[in-house]
């Protein structure tokens, strides 16, 4: 059955039960407030596009290449896909939910959308949407469909009133240190420094952040409960887009826009101290105990719950896919668009040469391969993780739970990823370019490094 067919068409008369509740790069997420059963507790992710951009071109362009018809070719559903919904559905469904497991995996519905809905929701959100986004962005007017999902920062999607739901969301990036022996010699600190840290010191450099993320991918990933706990209360510090909490689904802490002022967001002492108390006094509707131990339990609450559940363990493996990092993969690519190699023409030694020339002897198969797995572990990362928690009910014991000593409490909690798009083909040389800016940067810029908390001299 066509996913359409038991789904709804949303007019002008819904438009002011939506209201805004995110966005990020690509899309506007609104929440749902009105009161249909069926839509009750569901967010609705409606495409955007680039202000201006030319919309002939948009109307003209495929949704797949014919190169990337080859790529993801083994999924029929995917590729003939007839709109950006469904295949972002199959895609989350089919590709990702297999490898992360689809208990982790909602692929959303996707359900038409009139013109004169999307001009008003626009319209409606105008002033809650963040300048930056506002500025570049706006939403696809030429859309006829949209993405009907859970909305993931409460619990219980189904009726909101019967519990207290605290959620967290967590934009991981990549976990772990890449060994590719693609690796150029120069470049040989991406096996010590993560791409986060020194993507962090670029945005810092270009004056998009006020201050590197004391976040360190590496702990999160590390399986380690002390190291978890380490990473979340370095994303309490330095949110940015990479951590928010939902109380009830409504943002608590961090920013909804993921854009400039999130990245902006550091906190001096003082405010660090007040927002810290309001955040012990927000949940204290979840975590019992005295003031000023409740956020501590929250971070074990949710270290626990990453730790116990290893859903960042898989996700690490599909990262992982990136087997020979974008220094071997942008070789292979060309293999597969049949152009010559932009990389390879402007090699200087013959040592680097013959290493990148095996890449071009992989057959076609074996390039369609090794691209399709670069780009699943690029969304992999870059999704979003979200965690929500309720107080344990007796009626219901079929969740996964956790029980918190310090503030004797058991919990039932449940992950979702979000945010598994799949990324573009034509994105590769852009990854290749921003690979290569990133690490040049940090290595002209006579950073001692020594491991991942290397001395910075910036
Ligand atoms: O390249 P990165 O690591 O900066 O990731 C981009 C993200 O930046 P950030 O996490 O802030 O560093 C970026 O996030 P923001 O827009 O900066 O919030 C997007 O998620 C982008 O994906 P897409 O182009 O929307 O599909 C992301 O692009 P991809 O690399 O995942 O394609
Ligand atoms: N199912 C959901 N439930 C609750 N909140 C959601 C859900 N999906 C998205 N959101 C909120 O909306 C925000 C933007 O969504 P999303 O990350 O899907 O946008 P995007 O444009 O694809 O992001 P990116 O810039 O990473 O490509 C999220 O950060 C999250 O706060
Ligand atoms: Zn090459």
């Amino acid at each position: 059955m066509n996913v359409y067919e038991m789904a709804m068409t949303l007019t002008s008369d819904d438009a002011k039960d939506w209201i805004y509740k995110g966005e990020g790069g690509a899309n506007l997420v609104l929440g749902y407030c009105g009161s249909s059963p069926f839509l009750v507790g569901k967010v609705l992710r409606v495409h955007k596009v680039l202000r201006g951009e030319a919309r002939s071109v948009i109307e003209c362009k495929r949704l797949f290449s014919d190169c990337e018809q080859l790529v993801w070719g083994d999924i029929p559903q995917l590729v003939k896909s007839t709109s950006k919904e469904i295949a972002e559905q199959v895609f989350a469904v089919q590709v990702m939910g297999r490898l992360l497991d689809s208990k982790h995996i909602d692929g959303g519905v996707p359900i038409f959308v009139t013109k004169e809905f999307l001009e008003l929701v626009e319209k409606n959100v105008h002033t809650q949407r963040p300048p930056c986004r506002l500025h570049a962005t706006e939403v696809d007017l030429l859309s006829h469909s949209a993405l009907l999902m859970s909305d993931h920062s409460v619990f219980s999607s189904g009726s909101l009133k019967d519990n207290v739901c605290v959620a967290v969301e967590i934009k991981p990036k990549c976990g772990f240190l890449p060994s590719s022996k693609f690796i150029a010699k120069q470049n040989a600190v991406k096996k010590s420094v993560t791409r986060f840290r020194m993507h962090q010191l670029l945005k810092f450099h270009q004056g998009e952040i006020s201050q590197p993320s004391e976040y360190n991918p590496l702990d999160l990933f590390s399986g380690s409960r002390e190291q978890i706990n380490q990473a979340i209360a370095a994303l309490f510090s330095t949110p940015y887009n990479n951590f928010r909490i939902f109380l009830n689904g409504t943002l608590i802490f961090g920013n909804l826009d993921g854009a400039d002022s999130s990245k902006n967001t550091v906190y001096s002492a003082n405010q660090s101290g007040e927002i810290a108390a309001s955040i012990e006094d927000q949940i204290k509707v979840l975590i019992q105990g005295e003031c000023g131990l409740r956020l501590a339990s929250f971070i074990e609450l949710v270290s626990e719950a990453i730790f116990r559940s290893g859903v960042l363990d898989r996700l690490l493996a599909v990262q992982k896919l990136d087997v020979f990092d974008i220094e071997g993969t942008i070789h292979v690519y060309y293999n597969l668009i049949s152009e010559p190699c932009m990389v390879c023409k402007n090699l200087g030694d013959s040592e680097s040469v013959q290493k990148y020339y095996w890449l071009h002897t992989l057959s076609f198969e074996e390039s369609l391969k090794i691209v399709r797995d670069f780009l699943i572990a690029a969304t992999a990362k870059d999704c979003s993780l979200m965690i929500s928690f309720r107080p344990q009910q007796k009626s219901d014991s079929s969740h996964d739970f956790i029980h918190l000593e310090s503030s004797k409490q058991t919990f039932d909690y449940k992950a979702y990823f979000i945010d598994l798009d799949i990324k573009p083909l034509d994105k590769m040389v852009h990854y290749y370019k921003l690979d290569q800016n990133i690490v040049s940067f940090y290595t002209q810029c006579g950073i001692q490094v020594n491991n991942d908390t290397a001395t910075e001299s910036l």
